[in-house]
Parts: structure tokens; C-alpha cells; sequence
């Protein structure tokens, strides 16, 4: 079950050929899908590039197929076609696109060189190994000499579910995604092979996904009876290094909380004076029924210190974001002591040093698979940070966001998250949608901020990346 309605699904091949063969079971015949889908990248590869001569690169299956129907639409439309063939057809339905082409075929090796663009429909979903040395070179070389390139369903060589190049794979200006996502346009390193990709609806629902793309969520605002209890209370644990704290929970207030407190911290430079500061020694600060969502870890402390507040704050079960120096001491064996509806937000290295020492997991695969594994094994929901997050639930939904701009890549960011997660988890009580919803707001912040900013500069941008999803 999506999130929202606005969240595709992401597909492994495996999963695709399903959806494909429901819908050919349900009337549709292959060559007909292979029509829709080769009409749709030639529309939009004519769009792009208008009447520039075109050389369409056509392997043995039907991402080949999609190939000669490309170019069939694209000379229709007026553009210089030339098609190259590395083997003739092997499906029926590519070599009936191959004969509705009915142009010349040139070979892979003997077409010229240079074309003003090239569309590779050498392989797709089908890909079973990487491409034979002598044919991933010369594909490179023909897209390089190009000025523009586009790739059809996946560019050949790139593995389908783990988005791994199994060969040199060149550069694209754009990938050209058929039917549904699939999980290598979602994934590193095979992202930093387009600079942009679309997907072309064909007409294939998706079968019962479990994995989506993270897209804009919808927010509403606060109940017009609302009031500061009901739209949430933060309660942030701060620690050591007060100032990381002190992000999270001015992160938090921006985030949608109604009320944040911030407990154990005397003086914090900067800190909004809507942030309500307790003390440790206050009892009633932490066990408050009100609280909605607890926030510990950033600039916590690895030491006693540390480890005496973490067991302070988890046991009053409120529903729980851990982060940074908590997720650390989780490693150390805290993890029994999770309550329910926890978040846990750890970047690659808290990952490997939580997950690794919990025995009988095994730990492999992409970003996705460790994530569900960890949110299945913990039964809380994870967050693995880095340049591609994703989001995994206990129930083993994930959500996986493929856009934020590298420029998050600064100290302090992840106390931002943080304090987002928690807010969301305040104000909608579930942890899965609240850490989805806090990426989303995360990589708004970020791409509205503009370059080289600084996690604290990520705050007033808050407000505006909310005001977009209401
Ligand atoms: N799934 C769908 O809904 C649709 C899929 N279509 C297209 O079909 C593609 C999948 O087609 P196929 O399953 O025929 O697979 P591909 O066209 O990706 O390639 C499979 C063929 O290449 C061979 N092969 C695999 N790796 C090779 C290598 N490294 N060197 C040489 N030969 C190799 C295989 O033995 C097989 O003959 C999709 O990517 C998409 O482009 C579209 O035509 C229409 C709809
Ligand atoms: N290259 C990148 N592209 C996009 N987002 C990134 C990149 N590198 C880091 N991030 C994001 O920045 C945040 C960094 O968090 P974290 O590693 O906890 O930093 P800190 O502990 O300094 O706050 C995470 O949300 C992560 O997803
Ligand atoms: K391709």
C-alpha cells in the first residue's frame, strides 16, 4: 500500500515482466505495449531534440524492439533516421517492430560514428550479463561523439534491481523509464549515468508494490480548533554538545510540533525562545503524557552520560527518534529497550555498526534490502541516510528518495532530519508516513537553501518547503 497516492511504485525486473504479462493476460498483446512504449520515447525524444539526425542502437530482445519502433515514429515525424543492429531479433515482437521499420539496418560496428543523437535500445530489463568489452567500448564511443543521447528503459549494462554497471556504461542526457520505475533508476551508481530521467506511463499498473518512490507528500495544516498539545509536543534530549540538540529541536518547532521542549540543556546560544527549555532533574518534563514524540541522540554523548539519559528518556515508551549518539548506543545493546512507533535515523556508518552486531541478520545488498531487513529485525522504522535514503517499515514497506541535492552533504544536516522526524511522528503518530514525510521536507529545505549552505541556514527554509505540500 503506497503512502500516498502520489508515490510511484519502484519495480524489480522480475516484478515488471509481472505486470507486464497480467496486463497481456488481461487482453493486451506484447507487440501492442511495445508500440505504446516506443511512441512514448519517441514523442519525447522529438521533443528534445527536434529534427537532429538520430542513430538508434537496437539489441536482440524487445528493449531492441522498443528500438525500431522509436525509430519508425521518429522518422514519421520528419527526423533523419538511422537504425544499427547488434543482432537480429529474438522475440516475435521485436522482429514485427523490426519489420514495421522496414528501413536499412547497419551494423553496430560499421555505422559511422558521429550523429547528433543516440538512442540505445541495446538492453533492458533483460540484461543477464554485462556487455562483451569490444560492444560496451563501442557504445560508449557512439554516445560520447553525440550530442545528445537517450536511453531506453535502463542504459545496456546497468543491472536492473541493484543498479550496478556490469560493463563500461557511458552518460546520457536522458534515461527514458517504460512502464514503471525500476529500482536502478532510484539507485547508485547507476543514477550518475543521465542527468535526467522520465517515465512514460504505458498503460501497466503496478502489482502490489512494496516499494516506492518518495514523492511530494500532502500536509494539512493545523485543525482550526487546534491547539499546541494537539498539534504535537516535542520533547528533545539534549546532551554533550548542546548545540546539535538545539538544530533538532528548532528543526522540529519549524516542522509542524505545536510545543518543543528541550530537556537537560542550561544555555544554548541562538536557540528560538519558542523552545521551551526543562531540566533532567525535572521528572515531570520527561514523563509527561502530553509528549507525542522524544527526540534523543544529536550531541548526546557516547559516554555514562550518555548512555544514563538515553535509558532516562526511553522509559517512559513515548514514541521515540533516535539518532546519531542514541543509534550508538543502541549498538551497545539498548536495542531490547525500544518502544513502539520508533524511528531510528542512522547514516552508513551507524547502520553497519548497529546492524553488524546483531547476530543471525544478514546484512547485504542495496540501500533498500538493508533497510527493510534492519526495520523487519529491529521492528522499528529505519532511515538510512546518505546521498540515496531510504525509508523502510517493520511491515517491509519502503519508500526510497532519489533527489536530494548533494549539498546536504554538511555537518549538522542529520540533527535537521532528526528534529523533522520527530515533529511529523508529533504530529501524524505514524512513525513510517512522519519519516517519509521529514525526508521530503529535508530535500525541499535543501534544493530551496541553494548552494554551500549550512545546516542551521536549512531552518527558515523550513516553513516554505511545508507551505509546497499543503
Ligand atoms: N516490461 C514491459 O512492460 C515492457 C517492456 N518492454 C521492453 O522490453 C525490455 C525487456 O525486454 P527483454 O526481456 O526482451 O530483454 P532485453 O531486450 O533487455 O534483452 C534480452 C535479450 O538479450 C540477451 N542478453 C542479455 N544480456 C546480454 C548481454 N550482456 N549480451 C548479449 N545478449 C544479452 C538475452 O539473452 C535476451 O535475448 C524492457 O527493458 C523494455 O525496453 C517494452 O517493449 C514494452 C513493455
Ligand atoms: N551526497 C548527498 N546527497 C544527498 N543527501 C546527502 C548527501 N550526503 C548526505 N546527505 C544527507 O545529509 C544528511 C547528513 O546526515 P548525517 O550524516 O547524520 O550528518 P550529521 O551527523 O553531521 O548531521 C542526511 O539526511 C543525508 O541523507
Ligand atoms: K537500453
Amino acid at each position: 500500500m503506497p503512502i500516498s497516492d502520489r508515490n510511484a511504485p519502484v519495480l524489480t525486473a522480475a516484478e515488471m515482466r509481472a505486470a507486464e504479462a497480467a496486463v497481456i493476460a488481461g487482453g493486451v498483446p506484447e507487440y501492442a505495449l511495445m508500440q505504446r512504449a516506443g511512441k512514448a520515447a519517441a514523442e519525447i525524444i522529438w521533443r528534445a531534440g527536434a529534427k537532429r539526425e538520430t542513430l538508434v542502437l537496437c539489441g536482440p530482445g524487445n528493449n531492441g524492439g522498443d528500438g525500431y519502433v522509436i525509430a519508425k515514429a521518429l522518422r514519421d515525424y520528419g527526423v533523419p533516421v538511422k537504425v544499427a543492429a547488434l543482432a537480429d531479433p529474438v522475440t516475435e515482437s521485436a522482429r514485427q517492430a523490426r519489420a514495421e521499420w522496414g528501413g536499412a539496418v547497419e551494423g553496430f560496428f560499421h555505422v559511422e560514428t558521429h550523429f547528433a543523437q543516440v538512442v540505445d535500445a541495446l538492453f533492458g530489463t533483460g540484461l543477464t550479463r554485462g556487455l562483451e568489452g569490444e560492444v560496451a567500448a563501442r557504445l560508449v564511443q557512439l554516445v560520447e561523439a553525440s550530442e545528445r543521447s537517450y536511453a531506453i528503459d535502463i542504459p545496456s549494462g546497468i543491472s536492473t534491481d541493484d543498479g550496478m554497471p556490469l560493463s563500461a556504461v557511458p552518460h546520457f542526457d536522458l534515461c527514458i523509464a517504460l512502464g514503471q520505475w525500476k529500482r536502478a533508476h532510484m539507485l547508485r551508481p547507476a543514477t550518475g549515468h543521465w542527468r535526467r530521467k522520465h517515465l512514460c506511463d504505458i498503460g501497466i499498473p503496478a502489482p502490489d508494490a512494496t516499494l516506492f518512490r518518495l514523492e511530494r507528500p500532502r500536509l494539512s495544516p493545523p485543525a482550526d480548533d487546534a491547539h499546541k498539545y494537539t498539534r504535537g509536543l516535542v520533547a528533545a534530549v539534549a546532551g554533550e554538545m548542546p548545540g546539535a540538540s538545539a538544530l533538532a529541536a528548532e528543526a522540529a518547532a519549524r516542522g509542524g510540533a505545536g510545543y518543543v521542549r528541550l530537556i537537560g540543556v542550561q544555555s544554548v546560544n541562538r536557540t528560538s525562545h519558542a523552545i521551551v527549555r526543562a531540566s533532567m532533574k525535572n521528572e515531570a518534563a520527561l514523563s509527561d503524557p502530553r509528549i507525542r514524540a522524544l527526540l534523543i541522540g544529536p550531541g548526546l554523548g557516547r559516554g555514562e552520560a550518555g548512555a544514563e539519559r538515553l535509558g532516562q528518556a526511553l522509559v517512559h515508551s513515548h514514541p521515540v527518534v533516535l539518532d546519531a549518539d542514541a543509534l550508538w548506543h543502541l549498538a551497545e545493546g539498548a536495542m531490547a529497550a525500544l518502544p513502539e512507533n520508533a524511528i531510528l535515523t542512522p547514516h552508513a556508518g551507524e547502520f553497519a555498526q548497529i546492524f553488524a552486531n546483531l547476530s543471525g541478520l544478514d546484512i547485504s545488498g542495496t540501500v533498500i534490502e538493508l533497510a527493510v531487513t534492519a526495520a523487519q529485525s529491529s521492528g522499528a522504522v529505519v532511515v538510512l541516510k546518505g546521498p540515496t535514503t531510504v525509508v523502510a517499515g517493520p511491515d517491509g514497506r519502503a519508500v526510497v528518495a532519489d533527489a536530494a541535492p548533494s549539498w546536504l552533504s554538511t555537518a549538522g544536516t542529520g540533527d535537521v532530519l532528526a528534529g523533522l522526524c520527530a515533529a511529523r511522528l508529533a504530529v501524524t503518530g505514524d512513525p513510517f508516513r512522519a519519516a517519509a514525510e521529514a525526508v521530503w521536507l529535508h530535500g525541499e529545505a535543501a534544493r530551496l537553501a541553494g548552494p554551500a549552505f549550512l545546516a542551521d541556514d536549512l531552518l527558515p527554509y523550513i516553513p516554505a518547503a511545508i507551505a509546497a505540500c499543503l
